[in-house]
């Protein structure tokens, strides 16, 4: 007994699809238009007016356990995920204790087995301790089970240090995830460098303290060949340095968060520490350069970095509130209201960011829909337009801009290997 979705428009645009589920794969895809598929002994989802696309991946998230289970759980950021139609999502290790060894790579994978509800795909750190001072056994990690090394939510500031690090993820075939970040140009800065600090007299963060990580360390990658993914690019600088790199035939591949495509520092209402992130938002010319690279491919993928964090944390003022936002919730609906609705990219285009591309990118087996694949599969509404309401999350957090927003496209089912895991 399977699984039939039927009357289901698809990203292409080119009629409607029955798909049928067998187990964890799918088993056939036929068009509408033909013979009405044999339903019987089957259980049947009607996908009518809605949108089928292979699960949402997201290759950059914040799941916060262990340690900080306060802001958030694997229980809780799974659920978050499959809310927002992920099916697989990618974790950073900056939890406590951080990602850093074969234990910590266990322990996050049994919870996801035991408690989560979508894939989770472990990161592991590139420094013990994200110190900077001491690579981790990339062998033991890589064994364990993660798929690349990252010291997120701080750079890594010593080049030597980064240089071995990609030599030897280059020697196993693994690929280095950057934080793009001189720590000795940013101190005590919550904002980007622009209007807004201008304004309330407030230090700035400069767009350089992100390019120049970016630039030395496409330097590096060409120097070792290895795979370097940029995180969370933010600046016009660092699109074009990209951009430079991919010309050159360098490894290097980036991804983009909806909020550095939607909101600039000339956004920021006040000193609300739900707009503080890092990296920052910054100018309206930066939002033009990341929303232009991701359109000619110099960026790659579209990832949330969910960064959950409890309301106590961030009522600690913008100064001391630590940087970060919510993000799988809101991703879609965001990008596909602002971008695919008003006629700027096509549908196509948003659902391969946050499928195929990132699978793509790092070869991972899932994001097509296919027959014969794995039935990981996102039912979206187009049509039905919502206010962001943060108290609907399933995510422990509430930090986000975008309330009140008005949206279309809010996922209505995810089914992981054949499993509804959530359904509205
Ligand atoms: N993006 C953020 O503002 N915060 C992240 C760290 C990070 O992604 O660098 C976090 O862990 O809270
Ligand atoms: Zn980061
Ligand atoms: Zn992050």
């Amino acid at each position: 007994m399977g699984i039939w979705i039927l009357n289901a428009a698809v990203a292409s645009g080119e009629g409607l699809r029955h798909v049928l589920v067998e187990g964890k794969q799918i088993e056939s895809i036929l068009n509408a238009g033909g013979a009405a598929p044999e339903v019987a002994g089957h259980t049947v989802i009607d996908a009518a007016g809605k949108l089928l696309t292979p699960g949402l991946i997201d290759m950059h998230v914040h799941l916060r356990e262990p340690g900080f289970e306060h802001k958030e759980t694997i229980a809780t950021g799974t659920r978050s995920a499959a809310r927002g139609g992920f099916t697989t999502i990618a974790c950073m290790p900056n939890t406590r204790p951080v990602i850093d060894t074969v234990e910590t790579v266990k322990y996050v994978l049994d919870k996801a087995e035991t408690e989560g509800i979508v894939r989770v795909l472990p990161y592991g750190c590139i420094t013990k301790n994200e110190l900077g001072r001491e690579l981790t056994d990339f062998d033991a990690l890589k064994e364990a089970g993660v798929i690349g090394y990252t010291d997120d939510g701080v750079g890594v500031q010593s080049a030597q240090m980064m240089k071995d690090a990609m030599a030897k993820a280059a020697s196993i075939g693994m690929p280095i995830i950057a934080h793009c970040e001189d720590n000795t140009l940013v101190e005590g800065a919550a904002f980007s460098e622009g209007e807004f600090v201008r304004k309330h007299g407030l230090k700035g963060i400069p767009n350089e303290s992100e390019a120049i990580h970016v630039g030395r360390d496409i330097l590096l990658a060409e120097a070792t060949g290895v795979h370097y993914h940029v995180c969370h690019v933010s600046t016009e600088q660092s699109v074009r340095l990209i951009r430079h790199a991919k010309q050159f035939g360098i490894k290097v591949t980036a991804e983009v968060c909806p909020h550095h495509l939607l909101l600039s520092d000339e956004d920021i209402p006040g000193m609300d520490a739900n707009w503080k992130m890092n990296p920052p938002l910054r100018t309206p010319r930066d939002v033009q350069a990341c929303i232009e690279g991701l359109v000619d491919g110099t960026i790659d993928i579209v990832v949330t970095d969910h960064a959950p964090h409890s309301e106590e944390e961030k009522a600690r003022g913008v100064q001391l509130a630590p940087f970060g936002i919510v993000g799988f919730e809101t991703a879609f609906p965001l990008l596909y209201t602002k971008f695919v609705a008003t006629g700027q990219w096509t549908l196509e285009f948003l659902v391969d960011k946050m499928t195929k591309l990132p699978a793509d990118v790092f070869g991972l087996p899932w994001g097509k829909l296919e027959v014969g694949g794995i039935a990981d599969l996102t039912l979206i509404d187009l049509e039905n337009e919502k206010e962001v309401n943060p108290e609907e999350f399933a995510s422990k957090g509430r930090n986000t801009p975008f309330t009140g927003w008005k949206l279309k496209g809010w996922p209505t089912m995810t089914m992981v290997e054949g499993q509804v895991v959530w359904s509205e």
